[in-house]
């Protein structure tokens, strides 16, 4: 296990609220993720104000666009000085590819570049109504298999999946796991969850975890409880 697996998913609705529990977090604990809302409330500044706390950031927009404006976004996103970014994998190869090779035109540090596979909101019944007639694994599978082919670093998948995953792709591959869930906390819209010890012990590199620890009574102790558990 890396000393520092878990992201916390700052998902709020305004800037300040995200910054005040960025403060009580230690950066020495967690990394921190901005996602869609935040990012399109606050714009790049919120990446500079994390920064200047001393957070390494996944920067979780999912692009998914041809591939010269993937390309394009990716190498924006990797100008900010972001730790991680990430596209979606149904993009394609040749979308991949490109975000593969922009990141060579970038000078200094480049983010880790991962792949986002079948959201871990989706179960077979929401892949069967967009045409996909594959189980969640098997799709994870095959999406996993084209972004390591295309250059990707690692892949998001659920923590369902990793051990499978683990046994066909090799150890340096980073794969991210969202959709966990502590024993006993509310599942919401998300489908294929795991603990987070049990996604560790799976072969998860990072779990990304955002209402267990953000919408709890006391999340400093929630997030190093969870530290804990994982040994
Ligand atoms: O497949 C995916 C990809 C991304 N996410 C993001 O992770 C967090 C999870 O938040 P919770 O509150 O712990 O459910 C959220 O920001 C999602 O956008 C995901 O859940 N699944």
């Amino acid at each position: 296990m890396n000393s520092k697996p878990i992201i916390v998913a700052l998902d709020y609705a305004d800037q300040s609220l995200a910054l005040d529990m960025a403060k009580r977090l230690d950066p020495q604990q967690c990394r921190v993720k901005i996602g869609k809302e935040l990012f399109t409330l606050a714009g790049p500044a919120i990446l500079e104000k994390l920064h200047e706390l001393g957070f390494e950031v996944f920067l979780d927009l999912k692009f998914h666009d041809i591939p010269n404006t993937t390309a394009m976004a990716v190498k924006a996103a990797a100008q900010q000085g972001v730790w991680m970014v990430n596209v979606h994998a149904s993009g394609g190869r040749r979308m991949m590819e490109a975000t593969r090779e922009v990141l060579e035109t970038v000078a200094g540090p480049k983010p880790l570049l991962i792949a986002v596979t079948v959201l871990t909101s989706m179960e077979s019944a929401d892949l069967r109504e967009i045409g996909i007639d594959l189980d969640p694994q098997q799709q994870v599978l095959r999406l996993a298999s084209l972004a390591a082919a295309s250059g990707m670093d690692g892949v998001v998948c659920s923590a369902q999946e990793v051990s499978v995953l683990r046994a066909q792709i090799n150890r340096e591959f980073k794969l991210v796991t969202p959709g966990i869930r502590p024993a006993g906390s509310d599942q919401g819209d998300q489908r294929r969850i795991m603990t987070p010890a049990e996604a560790i012990s799976a072969g998860s590199d990072y779990l990304v975890i955002g209402r267990p620890i953000t919408r709890a009574a006391d999340p400093i102790s929630v997030l190093k409880d969870i530290n804990l558990s994982l040994g």
